[in-house]
């Protein structure tokens, strides 16, 4: 396991081996079928090109009606638990004594992408947001607390773990793009970004 720095943000590259990558996957087809993927839109009405659920006691959502946490899913039902096995991840890189009370689920298809953004949803920035990688490569930049200014950019492969803590709480990032098909781990290809963060 490698562990780098880029402006603050801790890049832990291969924390999970291919086997609990697997076993995390067969955890996440659970909490799928219980919690849909969804294609979210912005509160422009601009259709996202990634597709959401969460599991925990709150999920992040869009709609019209804004940017928010929520209790429930669209179709109406509570969010299921979070696996243990993404919470002993939590436990082992986070540095938090806190529980993380949201993991959402991102599922990046051909061409999907995430825009620069900051994560500021939640109500203490003190905590960390952990960001668990599972099937292709992604092309993850980091930029800064304000907007535009200079980037960097690193590849994430699956089984990497990215702590946004500290300086890099409020740093904007994003996922450039994917390479569609670069891994075998899920059966139809694409990548899963899990993102856990302490909300209240
Ligand atoms: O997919 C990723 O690696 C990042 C996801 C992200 O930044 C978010 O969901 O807020
Ligand atoms: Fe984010």
């Amino acid at each position: 396991m490698t562990v780098l720095e880029r402006r603050g943000f801790v890049i832990h590259q291969g924390v999970l081996d291919r086997a609990a990558q697997e076993s995390l996957v067969a955890n996440l087809r659970g909490v799928l079928a219980q919690a849909p993927l969804v294609q979210p839109v912005t509160p422009r009405g601009r259709p996202m090109s990634v597709r959401m659920s969460a599991a925990g006691r709150f999920g992040w959502i869009t709609d019209r009606r804004g940017y928010r946490y929520s209790e429930t899913h669209p179709d109406g039902q509570s969010w299921p638990p979070i696996p243990d096995a993404v919470l002993a991840i939590w436990d082992t890189v986070s540095g938090s004594d806190r529980a993380p009370e949201s993991c959402l689920i991102n599922w990046y298809g051909e061409g999907a992408r995430m825009g620069l953004h900051q994560d500021r949803d939640e109500a203490d920035f003190g905590q960390p947001v952990v960001s668990v990688s599972l099937g292709d490569e992604g092309l993850f930049r980091m930029g800064n607390l304000e907007r535009g200014g200079t980037t960097e950019s690193i590849w994430l492969q699956s089984g990497d773990v990215v702590v946004m803590g500290g300086e890099a709480r409020l740093r904007h990032h994003g996922v450039d793009r994917i390479r569609f098909g670069s891994s075998t781990l899920l059966p139809r290809g694409g990548r899963i970004n899990l993102t856990l963060r302490v909300v209240t």
